[in-house]
């Protein structure tokens, strides 16, 4: 599979998209030696960096205060003056947000990649066409485009924001109503629940994250409730219409037309392959529009690729970087191509409380082995205690009946992504009960239940 830098084309390898995906490509193909390109038609950090996992991440922080100055008061801090300035965080966020786009862009620079900012199209099997009509040619190809919010075609879709928008609003919604179930319709609910907002979240199916373990999901959906989140399940939009006083008044197949604010679609994510001329090079597409790929991101052209989103296998930052750095290294390296792992992927909910989970759910694992034995731990963390604060944090630790190995970890709790990287490595190596029986706890701590449920 290694490719040697020819005199034929301009580049070695053209990658579209400077994402999480194609940044990582293009680096380690260029510290390979190969002379490269990349081509992003919005800003260098793609998704993940720009209106995604890291914005996303500094909004939960900035809506926890709420719930740490009013458990503060239990602690002896009186905090009745505090106030919070929404454009502060934004604008810090945003600054935050720029500074890391300049450093992705400083280490493609770095690497001597050359850098097109600029929207660019496939035009035939080696070559490239950018949106200023310059017309290049790459040996190579990389198609690390991601994807971009799904629009439901209800009326007046056009006056709904979706996460994209979410972090420029240039003030809070009184009401938000959000549509969606999964992990982005949730962590906004929390985040502007905190922000004083009132939230519905609006799901045409009859529960939230779907792939979920549905202990957790149920206790998430339990702790949001008394939150004050305002759930409508089997539910759909029919319209929406701005109002003249400002806001828009939204009609639901459940309800008569009733007012918000804003209304924010987080129904799900579509591969961007549109308008990106794959038909010129003959390349395959999946029913959902995705890009079909082998396990070493080779698409059925032989010099074309595709990692990240667009091949929605695990639309995750990590997983996009890992098959980006695989098929660098297996394309421009000297070693064995490199195939990645998607079994055993540990992810987040950054809902409020946040939720982790890696390997089978419950469900999953009784479909799938003889045996199967599920530990609990049920319990109210220290902090929530004193605090007053009566919400119940859950770890679930599901064990093939037979060998004793965890198959899966599932968590709801404050700080459980935190606990569960850690976690996930044991699940990963296969690790049994019984090697976490005989792991002393730390004390005292939430993630102890780990290794002390019985
Ligand atoms: C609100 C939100 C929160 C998220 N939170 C998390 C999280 O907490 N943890 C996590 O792991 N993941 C999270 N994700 C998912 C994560 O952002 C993606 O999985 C990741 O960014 C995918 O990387 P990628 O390289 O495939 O695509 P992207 O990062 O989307 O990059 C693709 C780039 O290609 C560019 N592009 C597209 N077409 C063209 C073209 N024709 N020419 C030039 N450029 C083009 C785009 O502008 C974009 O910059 C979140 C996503 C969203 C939307």
């Amino acid at each position: 599979m290694a490719s040697a830098p020819t005199g034929e084309y301009d580049f070695d390898l053209f990658t579209i998209g400077a994402g999480s995906g194609g940044v990582r490509a293009s680096r380690v193909a260029a510290a390979h030696g190969a002379k490269v390109a990349v081509a992003e038609e919005h800003r260098v950090g793609g998704t993940c960096v720009i209106r995604g996992c890291v914005p996303k991440k500094m909004l939960v922080y900035g809506a926890h205060f709420a719930e740490d100055l009013k458990d503060a008061r239990n602690f002896g801090w009186s905090t009745e003056n505090a106030t919070f300035d929404w454009i502060t965080l934004r604008d810090n966020v945003l600054k935050d947000v720029e500074r890391i786009e300049g450093a992705y862009t400083n280490t493609l620079e770095s690497h001597e990649v050359t850098i097109f900012k600029e929207r660019a199209e496939i035009t035939g099997p080696h070559e490239i066409t950018l949106a200023s009509g310059k017309v290049v040619t790459a040996k190579t190809i990389l198609i690390a485009t991601g994807a971009r919010p799904r629009m439901p075609e209800c009326q007046g879709a056009e006056h709904a924001i979706s996460s994209n928008e979410a972090f420029h609003l240039d003030e809070l919604p009184k009401k938000i109503i959000i549509a969606g179930g999964g992990y982005i319709a949730n962590e906004f609910a929390g985040i502007f629940n905190e922000f004083g907002s009132e939230v519905h979240i609006v799901n045409r199916g009859d529960r939230l994250l779907r792939s979920y373990d549905e202990a957790v999901r149920d206790r998430l959906l339990q702790i949001s409730t008394m939150k004050g989140i305002q759930f409508r399940f089997n539910t759909t939009f029919e319209y929406i219409k701005p109002c003249s006083e400002g806001g828009y008044f939204v009609k639901m197949s459940d309800c008569d037309e009733e007012k918000a604010d804003l209304v924010m679609f987080a129904v799900g994510r579509v591969p961007n392959t549109e308008g990106l001329g794959l038909e010129n090079a003959g390349v395959e597409l999946g029913e959902g529009g995705e890009i079909k790929v082998d396990r070493f991101s080779k698409t059925n052209v032989d010099h074309i690729y595709a990692v990240g989103d667009v091949t929605d296998r695990v639309q995750l930052t990590p997983v996009a970087i890992r098959e980006g750095q695989a098929f660098a290294d297996s394309v421009f390296g000297d070693g064995e191509p490199v195939a990645v792992d998607h079994s055993c992927i540990p992810s987040a909910v950054f809902s409020h409380p946040p939720i982790a989970a890696v390997g089978m759910t419950e469900g999953e694992a009784k479909n799938q082995l003889g045996s199967v034995k599920v530990y609990l731990s049920d319990f109210r963390p220290m902090k929530n205690v004193l605090a007053g604060r009566n919400e119940r944090s859950l770890i679930k630790m599901i064990c093939d009946g037979d060998s004793g190995r965890i198959v899966g970890i599932h968590m709801i709790a404050p700080e459980a992504p935190e606990m569960m990287q850690a976690a996930a490595i044991a699940v990963k190596a296969g690790l049994t009960k019984e090697d976490f029986d005989a792991t002393t706890a730390i004390h005292p701590t939430m993630a102890e239940e780990l290794v002390l449920m019985r």
